[in-house]
């Protein structure tokens, strides 16, 4: 075994899994025909990665993202992560589950056009009862991590793209969940900044030790994450990990 491939196992033995899906099956019917969204797929994410599930239009990425999210119910099949078995809660106990594990970062953004950013970052908290000062300080503090000291007063239409999504970022980031998921985060982005956006969520990961999910059909993209899964027609064909 090299040096790289040591260092890969002893780190993956000492990581714990904090997603594991087995068998997971997604069908759908569409009048006469059964769609196979996802058709028997088994994988494991570990602590602190940040993963990629890539694949073309139509292959299953968001149907799987959605399951991990516990939006949708499986089919068939186990998802397990931190311990707890999504396919066995029911929606009280799954939207308890997102409350207190999940964080998410739309392709869309879906900031409140009518809040400041620094509003926007406080929101998420308002739902967990926190004052409102400490609320203000926590949305302040991550949007100083994501670089935006300068736009704190700014409305959603008076900032980029890239700003925007910064902003969406920290208001992932503000619950301090242990998974984040994105679902094409830099898809209305253009190259550089898609890739500016890339370097943050990499950093975060590392720096915030979250674990990210992403799902992209950009390859390019993709070489940013720890670990890169590729879906095709429901199929997992590949699951990688590489060292950064
Ligand atoms: N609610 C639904 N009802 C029926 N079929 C669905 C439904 N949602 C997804 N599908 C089908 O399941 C398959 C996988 O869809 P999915 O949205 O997961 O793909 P994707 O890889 O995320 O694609 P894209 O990159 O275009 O978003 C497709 O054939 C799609 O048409």
């Amino acid at each position: 075994m090299i040096e790289s491939e040591r260092q890969v196992y002893q780190s993956l033995q000492t990581s714990k899994k904090i997603i594991e899906v087995k068998q997971l099956y997604k069908y759908y019917r569409v009048g006469d025909e059964t769609v196979k969204a996802l058709d028997g797929v088994d994988f494991a994410i570990y602590e602190g990665e940040f993963c990629a599930i890539v694949g073309t239009s139509g292959s299953g990425k968001s149907t799987l993202l959605n399951m991990l999210a516990g939006l949708e119910p499986p089919t068939r099949g186990e998802i397990i992560i931190n311990k707890s078995h999504l396919e066995r809660l029911d929606e009280d106990g799954l939207v308890t589950f997102r409350r207190k594990n999940v964080g998410f970062i739309f392709q869309s953004y879906q900031l409140i056009g009518t809040l400041t950013a620094l509003e926007n970052v406080a929101l998420p908290l308002s739902f967990r009862g926190e004052s409102k000062k400490k609320r203000l300080k926590k949305a302040s503090a991550m949007l100083d991590l994501v670089a935006l000291q300068k736009h704190k007063t700014h409305m959603p239409a008076q900032m980029s793209g890239g700003q925007q999504q910064r902003v969406g970022v920290a208001r992932a980031l503000v619950m301090e969940p242990r998974i984040i998921f994105a679902d094409e985060p830099t898809g209305n982005l253009d190259t550089k900044t898609s890739r500016e956006i890339m370097e943050l969520m990499q950093s975060v990961v590392k720096n915030e030790k979250r674990t990210l999910v992403m799902v992209t059909h950009d390859d390019q993209l993709a070489s940013y994450a720890d670990r890169v899964i590729k879906i095709i027609d429901g199929n997992l064909v590949s699951n990688e990990r590489r060292e950064s």
